[in-house]
C-alpha cells in the first residue's frame, strides 16, 4: 500500500491542517463560491488558473492528436531547415486551406509551431524539440495504441490485467515462455525501445561514472542501445547483453553492425530463471524492474545478484513513484501505462530499495539525475 493510502486509513482523527483542507475543499466544490472566486479581483487569477488546468485534463486528448497529425503530416521535417511560406506549408501538408489553418492554429497554441513575419511558418519551442528526435516521434505513434486501450478507463480498471492491444504489443507481459517468443513479436518493441534509448542513455551516463568497471551486464538489454551508447564513453569497457534469444540475435547483428563484435558478448535466455552469465562487475537494469510485479522483479533481481561477485554493482534506471514533479507521469501515466499492459508498476525508490535488499544487495542509493521525470538511477553493491 502507498504511503499516502496508508495515511488516509489511519483512524487518526484529523489535525487542523487536515480540517482546514478539508473546508478549502469543501468550498471549491461549491458553485457559488466559484462564482465568487471569479467575480473578486484577488481570486480571480486563481480562480481562472483552475478553470485552466481543469480544461486542460478535459482537453488533453485533443492536444495530443495534435500533436499525431503533425507527426504524421511531417511538419517538424518539413520546417526542419526553416520557415516556410503559409501557402507553400498548405500545399506541402495536401489540406485544404480551411484544415491547415485549424491544424496549425492549434499547433501554434501548442508551441509546436510559431509565425513568423512575412507570412511564413516556423517551429515553435515544442515543434523544435520534435526534430531529430525519433524517440518521441516513436512514441506518439505508439500512444495510438495505448489510447485505443484506454478508451474505457472504467473497464480497463474493471477487468483482469492483460489481453489488451498493449499486452499483445509487448508480450512477454502475458505469456508464460517468454523465451520461446519469435522474432515477429518482438521485432516492434525492440525498435521502439530503441529509438528511445539515447535520452536514457545520456542520463544514466551522466548521474553515473563507468570508468572504475571492466565489465558491463546489461539484463534485458534490448537490441544492445544502451551498451554501445555506455561503450562509445567507456572504451575499455567489455559489454555483455542478456535479453529473450530472439531480442539478444538483434542485440549480436546490431553489435557487428557498429563494429563492436570483438567486444560484445550476447545471451538469450529468460532472465527471472537464469543461469546468468558470470564475468561482470556491474549489472545494470534500464526500464526494467517496473515491468514487472513484485514476484518476478525479485526474481530478476536475485538473477542480477547471482551474476554478480560480493561488491558488484548493480545500477537501476526506470521511471520511479513519488518523484518531486513528477507526479502525473509517474502515477498516472506510467501508472495506467502498465495497468493496460498488465504486468508491473512504477515503485517509490524506497519500494525499489527494499526490493534490492532481499534480493541480496546493500547500500541502495539514489544518483541524481539531470531529468528525474523519465528515469532515475539507483546504484547498490552485491552483499
Ligand atoms: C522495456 S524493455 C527495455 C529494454 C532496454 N533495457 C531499454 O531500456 O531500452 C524490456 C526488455 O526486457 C526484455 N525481457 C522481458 N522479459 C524477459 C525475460 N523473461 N528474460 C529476458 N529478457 C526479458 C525484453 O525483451 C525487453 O528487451
Amino acid at each position: 500500500m502507498s504511503g499516502s493510502a496508508d495515511a488516509m486509513s489511519s483512524g487518526a482523527p484529523p489535525g487542523l491542517p487536515e480540517r482546514l483542507r478539508d473546508l478549502y475543499d469543501r468550498l471549491l466544490a461549491s458553485p457559488r463560491f466559484r462564482q465568487f472566486a471569479t467575480r473578486f479581483p484577488l481570486t480571480r487569477p486563481m480562480a481562472r488558473r483552475r478553470v485552466r488546468a481543469l480544461f486542460d485534463l478535459c482537453a488533453g486528448f485533443v492536444y495530443t492528436q495534435t500533436l499525431l497529425a503533425c507527426v504524421r503530416l511531417r511538419v517538424f521535417e518539413i520546417l526542419r531547415d526553416g520557415p516556410v511560406q503559409h501557402d507553400v506549408l498548405v500545399a506541402r501538408l495536401g489540406l485544404s486551406a480551411g484544415a491547415a489553418a485549424t491544424l496549425l492554429n492549434a499547433a501554434e497554441s501548442l508551441k509546436l509551431v510559431a509565425r513568423r513575419r512575412g507570412g511564413r511558418w516556423g517551429l515553435g519551442a515544442l515543434g523544435a524539440a520534435m526534430v531529430d528526435n525519433p524517440g518521441v516521434t516513436a512514441m506518439v505513434e505508439h500512444h495510438a495504441l495505448v489510447y485505443r486501450d484506454l478508451a474505457d478507463p472504467v473497464a480497463l480498471l474493471r477487468r483482469d490485467r492483460g489481453g489488451n492491444g498493449l499486452s499483445g504489443y509487448w508480450p512477454y507481459a502475458e505469456v508464460e515462455r517468454p523465451a520461446t517468443l519469435p522474432d515477429a513479436q518482438v521485432a516492434a518493441y525492440t525498435a521502439l525501445m530503441a529509438a528511445s534509448q539515447p535520452f536514457i542513455a545520456e542520463e544514466v551516463l551522466a548521474a553515473y561514472d563507468f570508468s572504475a568497471h571492466r565489465c558491463l551486464l546489461d539484463l534485458g538489454g534490448g537490441d544492445g542501445s544502451f551498451l554501445r551508447a555506455v561503450a562509445a564513453r567507456h572504451p575499455d569497457l567489455r559489454l555483455m547483453l542478456f535479453d529473450l534469444p530472439a531480442v539478444a540475435e538483434r542485440g549480436r547483428a546490431a553489435f557487428a553492425a557498429a563494429g563492436l563484435a570483438g567486444r560484445a558478448e550476447t545471451f538469450g535466455g529468460d532472465f527471472t530463471e537464469g543461469p546468468m552469465p558470470g564475468g561482470a562487475d556491474i549489472v545494470s537494469l534500464v526500464r526494467i524492474v517496473h515491468d514487472h510485479d513484485d514476484a518476478r522483479a525479485l526474481a530478476i533481481l536475485r538473477s542480477a545478484r547471482s551474476a554478480l561477485a560480493p561488491g558488484g554493482t548493480l545500477l537501476v534506471a526506470e521511471p520511479m513513484s513519488g518523484t518531486p514533479g513528477a507526479e502525473p507521469i509517474t502515477e498516472a501515466y506510467f501508472g495506467f501505462y502498465l495497468l493496460a499492459m498488465g504486468t508491473g508498476r512504477p515503485r517509490k525508490a524506497e519500494e525499489l530499495a527494499a526490493l534490492l535488499r532481499q534480493a541480496g544487495f546493500d547500500a541502495p542509493k539514489l544518483m541524481p539525475t539531470r531529468t528525474p521525470l523519465l528515469a532515475r538511477v539507483m546504484v547498490a553493491k552485491a552483499a
